[in-house]
C-alpha cells in the first residue's frame, strides 16, 4: 500500500502522521466558494495557506490546483486518494466490485445501522433489489395528491414571513418530512404530530457530531468519543430520532394487523394509479424529461425497473413493502433490518432534498431574469389557475428542470463520496493503480465546477443542461446522485417531488434575495448547506405573465 500510494502525486509527508498534521487545527465551516471560486488561479493559490479549510477533503480539492485530478494524502497509514476527473470516477462508480463504502461512514452506524447507505455485501444487495421497486415510476405518480397537498401547505405558512428576511430552509425541511412521512412510510396526516420539526432538527444536530468526527481525529476514537460531551449529546438527538421512526414502524404495524383481521387487503399502487388516469389525462407527447437523456449515460436499476414489470406485489411504497415482506415472508428482512431501512430513508431522503430545494429558491431570489422564465413557464401551464399540478405538467416544465439540475450541479446536496477499495485498480489518467485497502473520495463539487466539462463552471446557468451542452459532455461529469450501482434510490422521487414544490412556491410568491452568490458561506458538510442561512424574502405573485 505504501510503495504503490507513494507512485501518485501528493503533499510531502512526515513520518507516522503522514499527511495528518495539515488537517491539525482547521474547522469544518469554510468559505468553500471563495477557495473554489478563485481555485484556478494558482497565484491566489500560494496566498490561501491561512484560509480555514475542512480536514483533508477539502484541502484535498485545494490540492488539486497544485497535483492535478489525483491526489493521495496519508493520514497516518491511512491511504486516501481523491478523484476529481470524470474518466477516473466511471471506473469506480460503474463498477460493481467498487462498492463498499468508506470506513468513515461506521459514524453513522448508531444512527442508521447497516441500512442501504452504508451496508456492502449480500445484505446491500438483497435490500437494494427489495427497495429500488418501491421508487417505481407507478408509485411517484401516485404521490401527486401528497406533493401537492403538502407544498400547498408550506405556501400557506411561509405566508407569515411576507415581507421579512428569513431561512427558507427552515421550511423546505420541514414540509420534506411531512411529505416522507406520508408518501415512503404511509403515515396519513391524521397520525402525524410535531415531532417532524423535532426529528429535523435532531438530523441537522447528529450531521455536525458526525463531521466534528471526521476532521478531529481524535474524536475518530470510539475509546475517546465515548467520554466526550458529543457522546452525550449524541444519546439524546438519538433518542428523538430513533423515538419518530419507531413510532412510525409501531403505528404501520398495527395498521397492517387491524387491516389484516378485518379482511382489507390495501390497495394496490395500480388500481391507486389507475383513478388517477382520468385527472391526469392528455399526457404530454413528449414525454421525455431531461433527466432522461442527462442520466442516459448511466442507466440503473430505477431505469430498468421503469421499463419492465417488477410485478404487482412488489409495487407497494417503501414501509408498506417492508412489513408485508416481513409478515408474509416473500422477503427475508427482520423487524431490526426494517427499522434501519427507515431510518436511512428519513435520512438520505429528507436532507439531501431539503438543501436541494433552498439552494434552488435562494438561487432564484438572486437571478432574477431566471425567476422570471421560470414563471413564465408555468403561467404557459396553469395560467391563473390555483390547480394542483398533475404528472403531466411536471413533464412541461423544462425550464424549471434545467435551474433544479444546474443548482445540483454547482451546488451538490452530497458534495463527496468516499468508497474503500478491496483491490487494485487502474484509472485512465496516467494509468495509475490504485491499491486495495486505500480509500478512495469522489470530488463531486469539484467534478461540477470543472472548466473541461462546463465553459464558465462558476456561473449559474441553466442553459448548460440544453440538449445541445449535454450531448457531448461525459457522463459522469455530472453526479449529484452518485451513479452505477450504488446510485441514489431516490433520484426519480426528489426531481419529481422537487418540481411540484418548487413550483407550487414560485406560482405563489416572487423569491427576493439580498446575499449575492458570491456571497453564499457553504458548509462542506455531510449535507453542502449555507452556515450564512438560506436568507431570502418572499412578495406575493400576480399572477400576470411576465412577457419574458
Ligand atoms: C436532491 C436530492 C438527493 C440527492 C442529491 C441525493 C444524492 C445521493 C448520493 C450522492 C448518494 C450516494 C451516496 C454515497 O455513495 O455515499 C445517494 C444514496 C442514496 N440515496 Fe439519495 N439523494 C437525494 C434524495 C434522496 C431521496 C429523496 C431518497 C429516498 C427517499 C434517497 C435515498 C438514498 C439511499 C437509500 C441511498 C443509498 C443507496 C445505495 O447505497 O444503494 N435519496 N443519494
Amino acid at each position: 500500500l505504501h510503495k504503490m500510494g507513494n507512485k501518485l502525486p501528493g503533499p510531502s509527508t512526515v513520518p507516522i502522521f503522514g499527511n495528518a498534521l495539515l488537517a491539525l487545527g482547521k474547522k469544518p465551516n469554510v468559505d468553500v466558494f471563495q477557495l473554489f471560486n478563485n481555485a484556478w488561479d494558482q497565484t491566489i493559490l500560494a496566498e490561501r495557506k491561512a484560509i480555514d479549510i475542512d480536514e483533508l477533503i477539502t484541502m484535498g480539492l485545494k490540492y488539486g490546483e497544485q497535483y492535478g485530478n489525483v491526489i493521495r494524502g496519508w493520514l497516518g497509514s491511512k491511504l486516501i486518494i481523491f478523484l476529481m476527473d470524470a474518466d477516473d470516477v466511471e471506473v469506480i462508480l460503474n463498477s460493481h466490485v467498487h462498492i463498499d463504502k468508506a470506513s468513515e461512514y461506521r459514524f453513522f452506524k448508531p444512527w442508521l445501522g447497516e441500512g442501504l447507505l452504508i451496508s456492502s455485501g449480500e445484505k446491500w444487495r438483497s435490500h437494494r433489489k427489495m427497495i429500488a421497486p418501491t421508487f417505481h415510476i407507478n408509485i411517484l405518480k401516485s404521490f401527486m395528491d401528497v406533493f401537492n397537498q403538502n407544498s400547498v401547505n408550506v405556501v400557506n405558512k411561509m405566508k407569515e414571513e411576507m415581507g421579512k428576511t428569513f431561512d427558507v430552509h427552515d421550511y423546505m425541511s420541514g414540509v420534506t418530512v411531512d411529505i416522507l412521512l406520508e408518501t415512503a412510510m404511509g403515515i396519513t396526516r391524521k397520525t402525524q404530530d410535531d415531532s417532524g420539526f423535532d426529528y429535523a432538527m435532531a438530523v441537522m444536530e447528529m450531521c455536525d457530531i458526525i463531521h466534528q468526527r471526521h476532521y478531529k481525529f481524535w474524536l475518530r476514537f470510539d475509546a475517546i468519543f465515548k467520554f466526550t460531551s458529543f457522546f452525550k449529546k449524541q444519546v439524546n438527538l438519538l433518542n428523538i430520532i430513533h423515538g419518530l421512526t419507531n413510532k412510525v414502524i409501531k403505528n404501520k404495524k398495527e395498521t397492517y394487523f387491524e387491516n389484516k383481521s378485518k379482511g382489507i387487503i390495501p390497495a394496490s399502487i395500480e388500481e391507486l394509479t389507475r383513478s388517477k388516469e382520468s385527472y391526469d389525462s392528455g399526457l404530454a407527447n413528449d414525454t421525455k424529461t431531461l433527466a432522461d437523456s442527462v442520466f442516459k449515460g448511466y442507466r440503473d436499476d430505477l431505469d430498468f425497473n421503469d421499463e419492465n414489470d417488477v410485478g404487482e406485489k412488489k409495487r407497494l411504497a417503501f414501509l408498506d413493502l417492508m412489513i408485508e415482506s416481513a409478515q408474509s415472508g416473500i422477503n427475508k428482512i427482520s423487524d431490526h433490518e426494517i427499522k434501519e431501512e427507515v431510518d436511512t430513508i428519513m435520512f438520505e431522503g429528507h436532507d439531501t432534498t431539503a438543501a436541494g430545494s433552498s439552494f434552488v429558491l435562494s438561487l432564484l431570489g438572486v437571478h432574477q431574469d431566471i425567476q422570471a422564465k421560470v414563471y413564465e413557464e408555468l403561467y404557459e401551464i396553469f395560467g391563473d389557475s390555483d390547480r394542483p399540478a398533475t404528472f403531466s405538467d411536471t413533464l412541461r416544465m423544462k425550464y424549471l428542470e434545467r435551474v433544479i439540475f444546474e443548482s445540483l450541479r454547482m451546488y451538490p446536496p452530497v458534495p463527496i463520496i468516499a468508497r474503500k477499495l478491496r483491490r487494485d485498480v487502474k484509472i485512465r489518467t496516467n494509468n495509475y493503480v490504485l491499491p486495495a485497502g486505500s480509500t478512495v473520495v469522489i470530488g463531486t463539487f469539484k467534478i461540477h465546477r470543472n472548466p473541461k466539462y462546463y465553459k464558465n463552471p462558476e456561473v449559474f446557468d441553466p442553459d448548460n443542461f440544453l440538449p445541445e451542452n449535454t450531448q457531448d459532455r461525459h457522463y459522469y461529469s455530472y453526479i449529484p446522485f452518485s451513479a452505477g450501482p450504488r446510485s441514489c434510490v431516490g433520484r426519480k422521487y426528489a426531481i419529481l417531488k422537487l418540481k411540484v414544490l418548487i413550483s407550487t412556491v414560485l406560482r405563489n410568491f416572487k423569491m427576493v434575495s439580498d446575499v449575492p452568490e458570491d456571497k453564499f458561506v457553504l458548509q462542506a458538510d455531510i449535507i453542502l448547506k449555507r452556515t450564512d442561512g438560506f436568507r431570502v424574502k418572499i412578495e406575493p405573485r400576480r399572477r400576470i405573465s411576465t412577457g419574458v
